[in-house]
């Protein structure tokens, strides 16, 4: 007997109709692990992926097709970008049966960096986030970065005879997009204007040349988030941001913290 044949034989529980007249915005998988590879500039990236998956329920449905979000995942082909992500939200609805859907996939990703003085070559990590939301028939795909750098306090440099507080500073950009944009190109951008940015590896040529290199250059909070905002809003790919920084200040045992939200389409 084969699997098609021992499905005629079992109920199908979830196809049965459902009278309490109730429907259900999200269903689906939460926190499966799954292997994806990314589209990078020159090639892709295996990564691990956290993924959730939800479709929309209709109110007269028991239950939705469960095996179908994990046969997706078995499914998938080639790198991930922002359009073939596109392509896989689509794919699900139509197998799902579903008017509207909903995908969170999160995985660390790696970038390859040489250090500004020896040259040294060392990988640092990054949290990014691919969002894809369907909602009658049009759908919309977030990409989101954690970017730490450092952040050197302009009030402390001008006021101290020596020195100024810096610290590490987290900046996360949510960007609604429209057109393909790599995820090395996003992040660059937002490192470019931090006080200075991170690496992995850095020799003495290259740790004097990170601490004077913000000095040199520094920011409150509110210049990073501003800053990065001028960055976003000369790039057409990004049509909607939400955008943080956040400085684990050391001088206090708390953050301070900004946030800008800007929807180019005036919505
Ligand atoms: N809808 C629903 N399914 C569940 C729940 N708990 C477990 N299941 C799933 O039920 C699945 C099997 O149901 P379906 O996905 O409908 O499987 P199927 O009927 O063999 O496959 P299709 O014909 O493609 O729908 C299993 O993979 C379980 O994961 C639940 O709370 N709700």
């Amino acid at each position: 007997m084969n699997t098609r044949d021992h499905n005629l034989t079992i109920p199908d529980v979830q196809s049965t109709v459902d009278t309490r007249r109730v429907a259900i915005q999200r269903v689906g998988v939460k926190g499966v692990r799954y292997p994806v590879t990314i589209k990078t500039a020159d090639a892709a990236q295996p990564t691990i992926g956290s993924w959730n998956m939800y479709v929309h329920l209709p109110e007269q449905v028991k239950g939705t097709h469960m095996s179908r979000f994990i046969a997706l995942l078995e499914g998938l082909e080639g790198p991930l970008d922002v359009h073939s992500f596109g392509d896989l939200m689509r794919k699900m609805v139509t197998l799902l049966d579903a008017d509207s859907g909903r995908i969170e996939l999160t995985f660390p990703y790696f970038i390859n960096k040489t250090a500004p003085v020896s040259g040294v070559q060392s990988l640092m990590d990054y949290e990014v986030g691919l969002t894809g939301e369907i909602k009658q028939g049009v759908l919309e795909v977030t990409l989101k970065v954690m970017v730490p750098v450092t952040s050197l306090c302009p009030c402390s440099k001008q006021i101290s005879a020596y020195g100024a507080h810096n610290q590490r500073s987290h900046i996360t950009v949510n960007a609604v997009l429209e057109g393909d944009i790599l995820v090395d190109e996003l992040i660059a951008r937002i490192e470019a204007q931090a006080s200075c940015e991170l690496y992995g590896l850095l020799k003495r040529p290259d740790e004097k040349y990170v601490t004077e290199r913000a000095y040199d250059n520094p920011k409150f909070v509110e210049d990073l988030v501003r800053d990065v905002a001028v960055a976003l809003n000369n790039e057409p790919r990004i049509v909607a941001y939400v955008l943080e920084a956040e400085n684990f200040e050391s001088i206090h045992n708390h953050s301070a913290y900004a946030l800008i939200e800007h929807d180019k389409r005036g919505k």
